[in-house]
């Protein structure tokens, strides 16, 4: 097991990373489990893999396991389901000392983490990610959040966890389009500040999609440890640092809208086609070379994600998907920050960009 610690003043915890910590549950989360009932927001899916383990493990060290099982998918991250998990909480009597087990991806990790943060103030919770994408980058960081009608993670809160165990044997249930969609995020950490672990995607991304237990452990590790130094340098993304995390977000949060949060598009999916529209708008700007962009484009395309919006058959235009991205959190006295880059490892942020002509350039793309 490899062991990285998020470093924040007082609320400082452990992202733990091996095999078997799922059926371990009760022993890895020790003291932090104060009571006999224990409360755990899962959904249908990961139930069916997963429940049975964590419920064993639990009740065979005296705890009484209390499930509580959504449907699967992201338009769970609402306001109704919201309301359910919260009146749940407070039937099950949670109180502000406890921990809530969040069992499963970035959909459940969102929402249970902004349940604790509203629960009585503010409650404890534990991330148990489930996906390659909860792994690598939901579960770390304290971001918790719905979508609502105007757009993705509107209603939100800044909540950390107090521990993080990402069982790499949760991998193997995972559907492999899944495993694409959460290696959009591991790619990410390459593209936006490492050149040498973007050379390592390039040559192990397959693997890692294909399920080859070292190259996702390092890709998990890697990519951890990344996260957890910029959630330190830059906790609610105000310096700038953490907002390159956003890579990719503001194109692909726009897709999403534009594809009814669906499952047609799914999220890491989404931010794998904002890296590559990131990457060519860059190098339209002059600030890449059009050989890194397309360096870019087949490194994300090896790992089986689609890197052209025309695919999708959009019947929209670029001045739609421009409208969606006036939602973004990033919106500042009427500008919208770009994340865009200089070269791969090289990401900045660009309070310059021109909005027509983000417009005009997704025409082409929606074209292309
Ligand atoms: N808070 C953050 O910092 C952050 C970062 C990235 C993404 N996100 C959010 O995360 C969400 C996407 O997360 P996701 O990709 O994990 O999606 P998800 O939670 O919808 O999970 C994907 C699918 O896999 C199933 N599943 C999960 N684990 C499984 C397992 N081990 N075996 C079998 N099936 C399993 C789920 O039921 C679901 O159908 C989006 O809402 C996105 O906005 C948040
Ligand atoms: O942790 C962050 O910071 C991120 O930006 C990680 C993203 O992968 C994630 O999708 C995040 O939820 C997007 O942030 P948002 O602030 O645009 O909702
Ligand atoms: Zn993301």
């Amino acid at each position: 097991m490899s062991v990285t610690r998020v470093e924040l003043a007082g609320r400082s915890y452990e992202v733990r990373v091996g095999p078997g910590l799922l059926e371990d549950v009760a022993a890895q989360c020790g003291p932090l489990l104060r009571k006999k009932a224990v409360p755990i927001i899962t959904d249908a899916n990961v139930a069916a893999s997963w429940q049975e383990a964590v419920s064993a493990s639990l009740t065979a060290a005296g705890f009484d396991p209390h499930f509580l099982v959504l449907e699967p998918g992201e338009a769970t991250k609402s306001w109704q389901m919201l309301e359910q998990v919260v009146d749940w909480l407070l039937a099950e009597e949670v109180e502000r000392g406890d921990h809530i087990l969040a069992l499963g991806g970035g959909v459940i990790g969102d929402l249970t983490g902004f349940a604790a943060a509203i629960l009585k103030r503010g409650c404890g919770f534990i991330q148990l990610p489930t996906t390659l994408l909860a792994q690598v980058d939901s579960s770390v960081g304290g971001k918790t959040a719905i979508n609502t009608k105007a757009g993705k993670n509107l209603v939100g809160a800044f909540h950390q966890p107090s521990l993080v165990l990402a069982d790499l044997d949760a991998l193997a249930t995972l559907p492999s389009r899944e495993m694409g969609a959460g290696y959009a995020e591991v790619i990410k950490y390459g593209i936006l500040g490492d050149p040498a672990f973007f050379a390592w995607c390039e040559e192990n991304g397959a693997r890692v999609v294909a399920g080859d237990r070292e190259a996702q452990e390092y890709a998990v590790d890697q990519s951890v440890a990344a996260k957890a130094r910029i959630v330190a340098q830059d906790e609610r993304e105000t310096t700038g640092t953490r907002a390159l995390l956003n890579l990719g977000h503001t194109f692909g949060h726009a897709l999403e809208a534009e594809t009814g949060f669906s499952e047609r598009l799914l999220h890491g999916e989404a931010v794998a086609l904002g890296m590559v529209l990131a990457a060519r708008f860059s190098a339209r700007k002059g600030y890449i070379s059009q050989d890194d962009a397309a360096r870019i484009c087949a490194a994300i395309g090896n790992a089986l994600l689609t890197t052209e919006i025309a695919s999708l058959d959009l019947s929209c235009r670029g001045a739609d998907l421009v409208a969606h991205m006036l939602h973004d959190k990033k919106m500042d006295a009427g500008t919208l920050p770009f994340i865009l880059l200089r070269g791969i490892g090289e990401a900045f942020v660009d309070k310059q960009v021109d909005l027509a002509e983000v417009g005009a350039f997704l025409d082409e793309e929606l074209a292309r």
